[in-house]
Order: structure tokens, then C-alpha cells, then sequence
């Protein structure tokens, strides 16, 4: 019997956004719209910079779980925090919303607590800089069976493949969701972290995972070539389901011979942070209560759409209202 519609592994972070122009990412050595690893001292550089800056929990699985939860899917998150002023503030912030926030706070003797600087410049587009702290160490210890085996949906946070300790829990949990009936996916995250261990992806992907998320540039990165349509033939090949999100032309589902591309009405965000966590949100949702794979994709874009029209990775607005006014509950 599966007790959570929806587990997910991650990174649990503290996100920090405020606005900067392209002329500030250029001075501070900002790579825009990407995710940069800094350390503890530019991170607290560039926190001292931040003019209107807003603290919000994050980590891109962490906000899909949040969204899937405030649809209210009955939900789990795995993550680590130290217990530290923003480690508590995490761990509060989830269980607030009604997330079996798994692990408690570590006590001493680690890292503080992980923390994203954001940057949005006037074209929506965020820029992050992760100062990764605790929750990198990510191991099985962490990962209780009692709850991966009773996930119906297990939801993977790529970042946390950059270490073996992280890919071993990945490949325990996702086989654990699928003994226990459920099925097992990943938010690719990032490309360059596709580069660090495209064979261990990919293996991942063919021998344990129901679903893959990726955005074109994630997909791509799996098989190394700038061609969207081949790397998502490819994908499916080793892949029950494929999900390709196309930022302003919206989203590429493939399950099997069926493929459906369902397009969004184009905007310039307010704020892009979160986007494909959103998305994922919807989509989860659609998944969970066995809707066709066109509602799925729709139920992604409405999740995104609310997302990217504000400040911060994770819905404020009634998004069972938007999915209402749409049809599609
Ligand atoms: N400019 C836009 N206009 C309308 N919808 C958008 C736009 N950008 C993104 N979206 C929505 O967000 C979804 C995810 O966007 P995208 O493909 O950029 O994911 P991502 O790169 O993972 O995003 P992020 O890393 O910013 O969270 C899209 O499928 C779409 O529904
Ligand atoms: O990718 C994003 O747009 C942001 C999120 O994934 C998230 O808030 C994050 O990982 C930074 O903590």
C-alpha cells in the first residue's frame, strides 16, 4: 500500500532573491540564467549586496513537493538541514504546509545549512549561486525505507548525483518505490552535472526510473548533441515516460508511441525562479490521480505559469482555482 502520493530526494535550500541588472551579474562575475556553486565567503559577499532581498525555502525538488502538497497530495520530503537559525526556518516552512519533513535538523558537527543567492534581472531570468552546505552529504542513512517504499511517486533531484554516496541512495530509493508498487523518476537539473556522469544517468534512468523531467538543454546533455528531437527519441527509447519542458513553448510529453506537446501562452516572467519545479508540481499532480498524459502537461503549465508571474519558487495563489477555470478538475 503506497502512503505518500508523492517522495522527494533533494537539496533543501534556503533561496535568497533580489533584483540586479545584466551590468551587476557582469561585475560580480554572475553566469546568467545558470546554477553556479560558490563558496561559504562569495556567498555571504553576495548576500551583503542583495538590496530587497526576500528569504524563502527552496531546492528544486523541495518546491515540487511543496506544490504537489498544496494541491493536496499527501507528500514527503527527504533533505537535510543543520539545525541552525535556517535550517529551523526550513524545516518549519515545510512542515507549516503539511510536509512530512523526514529528517530532523543535524545537531553539530557539519556544514550550516545550504543557501542559493538569486539574482532576477529585468527579463524574469534568475541566476543562482548555491552555497551548498549539509545538504550535499546526502546519503542512505538518510533515506528511510519505511518511507521510500511507500511512495506512489519518487521524485529524484539530479544535483544530488554529484556524489556516489547521493547515487547510491537514488538507485536504493527508486527501487524501493517500485517493489513497493510505486514508480521512481528525476529532475535532471542541470546539464553540466549530466556532463560530470552521463553513463551513471543514464543507467539510472534505463534500469530504475518510470518518468524522466528535463528542460531542452538537460535532455540534449544526455546524449551530447545540440538536436532536442533526437535526444528525446533517445530518451523514450530507455524511458517509460519523458517529459521535456520548453520554457515560452511549453512542454513535450513522450510515453511510448504517444506524444503530446502542449503549448503556454508566452510571458516575460516576473520571476523564472522555479519554473520547471512547478511544472513538475502539476504534472505530478496529473500524474498521481490518473490523468491522461495532454492534462498532465496542462496541470504543469498552469503550476508554472502561477510561478513565474511572482517572486519565489513556490505557488501563493490558489492553483486547484486555476486548474478549476481551466476544466480540468
Ligand atoms: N516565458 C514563459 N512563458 C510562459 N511559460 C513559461 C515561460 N518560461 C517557462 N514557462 C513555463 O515553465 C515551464 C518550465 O520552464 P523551463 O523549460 O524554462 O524549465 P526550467 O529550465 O527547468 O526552469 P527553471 O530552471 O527556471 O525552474 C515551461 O514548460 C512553461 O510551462
Ligand atoms: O531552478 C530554479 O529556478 C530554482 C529552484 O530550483 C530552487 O529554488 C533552487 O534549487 C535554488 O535553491
Amino acid at each position: 500500500m503506497t502512503q505518500y502520493e508523492v517522495v522527494g530526494i533533494g537539496n533543501a535550500v534556503v533561496d535568497v532573491i533580489s533584483h540586479a541588472d545584466d551590468n551587476f551579474l557582469a561585475d560580480n562575475g554572475i553566469e546568467k540564467g545558470i546554477m553556479q556553486l560558490i563558496e561559504r565567503d562569495r556567498a555571504e559577499d553576495l548576500y551583503a549586496t542583495m538590496q530587497d532581498r526576500v528569504q524563502t525555502p527552496g531546492g528544486s525538488v523541495a518546491n515540487t513537493v511543496a506544490g504537489a502538497g498544496a494541491l493536496g497530495l499527501k507528500t514527503a520530503f527527504i533533505g537535510r538541514v543543520r539545525d541552525d537559525e535556517l535550517g529551523q526556518f526550513y524545516a518549519k516552512a515545510m512542515t507549516d504546509i503539511g510536509i512530512d519533513f523526514v529528517n530532523a535538523p543535524v545537531a553539530e558537527g557539519e556544514n550550516p545549512t545550504s543557501r542559493c543567492m538569486i539574482f532576477v534581472t529585468p527579463d524574469g531570468e534568475r541566476s543562482l549561486n548555491t552555497y551548498l552546505g549539509i545538504s550535499t552529504g546526502l546519503t542512505s542513512a538518510d533515506v528511510p525505507q519505511a518511507v521510500t517504499e511507500k511512495a506512489k511517486l519518487m521524485f529524484l533531484e539530479g544535483y544530488l548525483f554529484d556524489h556516489d554516496a547521493g547515487k547510491t541512495a537514488f538507485r536504493e530509493a527508486a527501487r524501493a518505490a517500485t517493489a513497493g508498487g510505486g514508480m521512481a523518476g528525476i529532475a535532471i537539473s542541470d546539464p553540466f552535472c549530466v556532463e560530470r556522469h552521463r553513463d551513471d544517468f543514464l543507467a539510472l534512468i534505463e534500469n530504475d526510473l518510470g518518468y524522466v523531467i528535463g528542460n531542452e538543454a538537460e535532455i540534449r546533455a544526455l546524449w551530447e548533441t545540440d538536436d532536442t528531437e533526437a535526444a528525446l527519441a533517445k530518451t523514450a527509447e530507455i524511458c517509460p515516460l519523458v517529459v521535456c519542458t520548453r520554457s515560452g513553448d511549453g512542454v513535450t510529453l513522450v510515453r511510448g508511441e504517444e506524444r503530446v506537446d502542449v503549448p503556454v501562452e508566452k510571458v516575460v516572467p516576473v520571476d523564472a525562479t522555479g519554473a520547471g519545479d512547478q511544472f513538475a508540481a502539476g504534472f505530478l499532480y496529473g500524474l498521481a490521480t490518473g490523468r491522461d498524459l495532454e492534462t498532465c502537461g496542462r496541470m504543469g503549465n498552469i503550476c508554472a505559469g502561477e510561478v513565474i508571474r511572482h517572486i519565489g519558487p513556490r505557488p501563493q495563489t490558489d492553483i486547484m482555482a486555476l486548474f478549476k477555470a481551466e476544466g480540468l478538475v
